[in-house]
């Protein structure tokens, strides 16, 4: 029986390994992490993330060929396939800070597999890693191999979160990046009898490790550079009185364009896409090629734009403060159908009305008032490392509540900014809310989920990103 270990338990380890797990019977899969909570959590009904569909999955096959444990050495020397999943946050120090990938995670994973191997192994490159880190890893692994031999391989996961076993069911392509070699073409063809277990042969593609690391960057780089042009083109909608959704409508009819990911919002969050559009920065900086990293940058520096525009948005219309004014925000995670809150916009919006003394009260289904809080105290890039190695939230903001119920934010507050899309924002009884609310009252939605028609019908003063300004809006300024 091939036996699989992946090291990282994360939004990318569990779901990954329980769909191989569940594809493929005479596999035995055990995911292990050095979080003790992460596995006891995997091993509970409660599991440690919310995944539509993971549930049914992880039942159907822990215990059986899916394992989850702390014992990492014990799994790892066993395995023929060791996947490794774990954190690759920004570096926040030293060389490189603010952009650079810190690979402290991956380079001590790497010297354990070298440490208690016994039998030769693949080992795979699942996180998001530079261009040329296998190289790194190659050469930690042979120079403490005592005779084993190690081929690395690189196979970047492009689930996004929220559908993220449908993106494991039926993904667009896989990717597996080998040495060109016999022993790494013979490794590129192992991993790759994994996958065809469900994945039709021509959708798995085989390159060399550096096109399959680039590759997981790039495919990033260019989806958050279409979130940046469409929002950069909802600024200029409001300053000229064009629909954002219609432009993106027409402008995704064009086939050589697509209609996909052209949705205006408030700024992309979520734990990928700054923190790899910074690598690849860094990695064409260090490469001599300044031009090529300013213009990746130009999409970080629109999704900030993005972000402040719309904090300035809510205070200009509110008469120039919010001071001590209760702001419902409804949704916190960075998307919808997730309870993750890594790079979520929610906390910049949050912060930037507390910086101009808001009451904020935080309504979001999936995401405790405990991570809320330690999402707004916690340093930028903190938590983008292991859980029991962030620091523990030591203040409360006492300006914020969290509460369990949107009717329960909104009541007596004077605006409410939607800021994730979840789909029971859209059914809420507004006429309701209107009536509990002070007035004039506001909406700010920042993902355009509400009809803006029925909501200034009911007497709410709305503003919803790239589209024709609420004649409250028009003189002010959007950006202060
Ligand atoms: N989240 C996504 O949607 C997504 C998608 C594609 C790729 N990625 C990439 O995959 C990687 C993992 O992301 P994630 O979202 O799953 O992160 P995560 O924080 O959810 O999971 C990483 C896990 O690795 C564990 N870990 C760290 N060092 C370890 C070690 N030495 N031994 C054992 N366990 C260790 C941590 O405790 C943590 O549970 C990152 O490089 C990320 O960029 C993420
Ligand atoms: O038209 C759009 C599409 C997305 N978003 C926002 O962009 C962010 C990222 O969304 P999405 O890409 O759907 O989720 P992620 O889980 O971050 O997935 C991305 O990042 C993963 C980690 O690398 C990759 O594996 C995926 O392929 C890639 O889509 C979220 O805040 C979305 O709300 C928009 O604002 N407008």
């Amino acid at each position: 029986m091939v036996k699989i270990c992946c090291i990282g338990a994360g939004y990318v380890g569990g779901p990954t390994m329980a769909v191989i797990a569940l594809k493929c019977p005479s596999i035995e899969v055990a995911v292990v992490d050095i979080s003790v909570s992460r596995i006891n959590a995997w091993n509970s009904d409660q599991l440690p993330i919310y995944e539509p569909g993971l549930d049914g999955v992880v039942k159907q096959c822990r215990g059986k060929n899916l394992f989850f444990s702390t014992d990492v050495e014990k799994h790892v020397r066993e395995a023929d396939i060791v996947f490794v999943s774990v954190n690759t946050p920004t570096k926040t120090r030293g060389l490189g800070a603010g952009k650079a990938a810190d690979l402290t995670y991956w380079e001590s994973a790497a010297r354990m597999i070298a440490d208690v191997s016994k039998s030769d192994k693949i080992v795979v490159e699942k996180s998001t890693v530079p261009v040329k880190t296998a190289e790194a890893i190659e050469k930690i692994l042979t120079h403490n191999s005592k005779g084993i031999k190690f081929q690395i391989l690189s196979n970047p996961e492009f689930l996004a979160e929220g559908t993220a076993i449908q993106d494991l069911f039926n993904p667009d392509r896989v990717l597996i990046g080998g040495r060109e070699t016999p022993e790494g073409n013979k490794a590129v063809q192992a991993l790759k009898e994994v996958y065809a277990h469900w994945v039709p042969e021509e959708r798995i593609l085989t390159t060399n490790l550096w096109s399959a690391e680039l590759s997981k960057l790039a495919a990033n780089a260019f989806l958050a550079q279409r979130i940046s042009s469409v929002n950069a083109m909802s600024a200029l909608c409001e300053a000229t009185g064009a629909d954002v959704t219609q432009v993106s409508y027409a402008v995704g009819k064009d086939t050589r364009i697509g209609p996909k990911f052209l949705n205006a919002s408030v700024g992309f969050g979520g734990s990928c896409f700054q923190k790899d559009i910074l690598n690849l920065v860094y990695i064409c900086e260090c490469n001599g090629l300044p031009e090529v990293a300013e213009y990746w940058k130009q999409v970080i520096k629109i999704n900030d734009y993005q972000k402040n525009r719309f904090v300035n948005r809510v205070v200009a219309s509110m008469f120039n403060t919010v001071s001590n004014k209760k702001i419902a925000i409804l949704g916190f995670a960075f998307k919808k159908d997730t309870g993750d809150t890594r790079e979520t916009p929610a906390i910049d919006v949050c912060k930037g009305l507390l910086g101009d003394k808001a009451r904020v009260s935080i309504y979001d289904p999936q995401v405790t008032e405990d991570q809320i809080q330690r999402d707004l105290t916690m340093n930028k890039f903190d938590w983008d490392h292991p859980l029991h190695l962030q620091p523990m939230s030591p203040t409360t903001v006492k300006q914020v509540t969290c509460v369990w119920d949107a009717y329960e934010a909104t009541k007596d507050a004077h605006g409410i900014c939607i800021l994730t899309e979840w789909d029971e924002f859209k059914n809420l009884d507004f006429k309701k809310i209107y009536d509990n609310m002070q007035k004039p009252a506001f909406v700010f939605d920042g993902r355009n989920i509400v009809n803006v028609d029925q909501l200034r019908e009911i007497g709410f003063i709305v503003y919803s990103i790239g589209k024709p300004l609420d004649p409250w809006l028009k003189d002010m300024p959007a950006v202060a």
